[in-house]
This record gives C-alpha cells, structure tokens and sequence, in this order.
C-alpha cells in the first residue's frame, strides 16, 4: 500500500459558513459547496475546491462530535487531517495494521462525506498528524464500507 492523491485537506472551525467567506474573500477560493450535515459523522461541512484538491471545513454538531476535544483544545480551529485516497481501503487497513498502526475506531471502513468508505489513522503513528484514507472514488464499486 502506498498514498494516492491528496484529497483533501481537513480544517476544523467553530462555524464553517465564517471560514469559507475567510477562504473565497482573502484567498479568492469562492468554489465552494453549501454548508450541509452529516449526522452519522457528527458534522458540519463545506468543501472548498482548489484546482488540486479540496480544503474540507468542519464544524461539530454537539459534543458527541470527533472533533469536539479539538476545538476545546483550539477554540480558533486549525489544520485537523489530511485526507489520501487509495486504490483498496480494506487492504490499506489491513497494511497499516500490518505495519504496527493504530486503525481508529472498530476499523471497519465507513462512509465518508464523499460517499466512499474511509477509515482515520492515529496521528502519534505520523508525527502528529491525523491521517484519512479514502477509497479512491475513481475505483469505488460499492463495497468495503458500511454506511
Ligand atoms: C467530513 C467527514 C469526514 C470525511 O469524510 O472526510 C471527516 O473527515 S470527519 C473528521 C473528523 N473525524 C475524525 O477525526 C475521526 C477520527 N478521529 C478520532 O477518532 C479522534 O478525534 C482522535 C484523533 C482519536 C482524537 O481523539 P479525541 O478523543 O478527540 O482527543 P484526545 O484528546 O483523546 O486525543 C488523543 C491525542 O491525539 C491528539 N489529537 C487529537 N486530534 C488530533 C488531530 N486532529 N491532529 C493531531 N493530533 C490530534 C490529542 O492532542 C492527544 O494528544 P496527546 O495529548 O499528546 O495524547
Ligand atoms: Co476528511
């Protein structure tokens, strides 16, 4: 297993509508979708696209939120992950394990906010960086991720 693309990029923020007025007025980034929720992820999003990639915005909904403990801690928000796609999900799971990762969660892939499966690598295995594995969408035929 080696990284895909780069995605995207995730940056939390206590109100994403707020962010990507910042993003298209200081940095002319005004491709950008609607504010919409994704309960069963415990956010709110915005994906601003870039000629290379997207910048994700999100924002929690309620404390239950993955990122919660984030914006406690940086109140602001910040740079949160970084998001790689990759041809086979099930086996780049199985390769981070394999290579002594922690997978989060149960570890089975599940759907993300562009309709592939995903799984979230622990940041202390990358320096602190929090990793997101995307099925790549381009070889997505529906399988590998529960909803
Ligand atoms: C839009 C939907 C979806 C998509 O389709 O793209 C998304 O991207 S949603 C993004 C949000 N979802 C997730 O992040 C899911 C996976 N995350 C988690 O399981 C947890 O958030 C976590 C990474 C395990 C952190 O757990 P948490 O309980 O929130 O905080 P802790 O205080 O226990 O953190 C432990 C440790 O890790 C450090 N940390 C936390 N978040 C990050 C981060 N984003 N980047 C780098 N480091 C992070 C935290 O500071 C703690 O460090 P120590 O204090 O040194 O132990
Ligand atoms: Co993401």
């Amino acid at each position: 297993m080696k990284l895909g693309r780069l995605n995207h990029v995730g940056v939390a923020t206590p109100d994403v509508a707020e962010a990507a007025r910042v993003y298209a007025e200081l940095y002319g980034a005004a491709d950008a979708t609607a504010p919409k929720d994704f309960p069963q992820l415990g956010v709110r999003v915005v994906f601003v696209t870039l000629p290379n990639m997207q910048i994700e915005l999100i924002e929690p909904l309620g404390e239950a939120s993955p990122i919660h403990k984030f914006l406690e801690k940086n109140p602001k928000g910040g740079q949160h992950h970084m998001c790689f796609e990759v041809p086979d999900i099930l086996a780049a799971r199985d390769a981070m394990r394999a290579r002594g990762a922690t997978v989060l969660g149960s570890g089975e892939p599940y759907i993300g906010a562009h309709g592939v499966p995903v799984i979230f690598v622990h940041p202390k295995d990358s320096g602190g960086v929090l990793i997101e594995l995307m099925q790549d969408p381009a070889l997505y035929d529906g399988a590998g991720g529960h909803a």
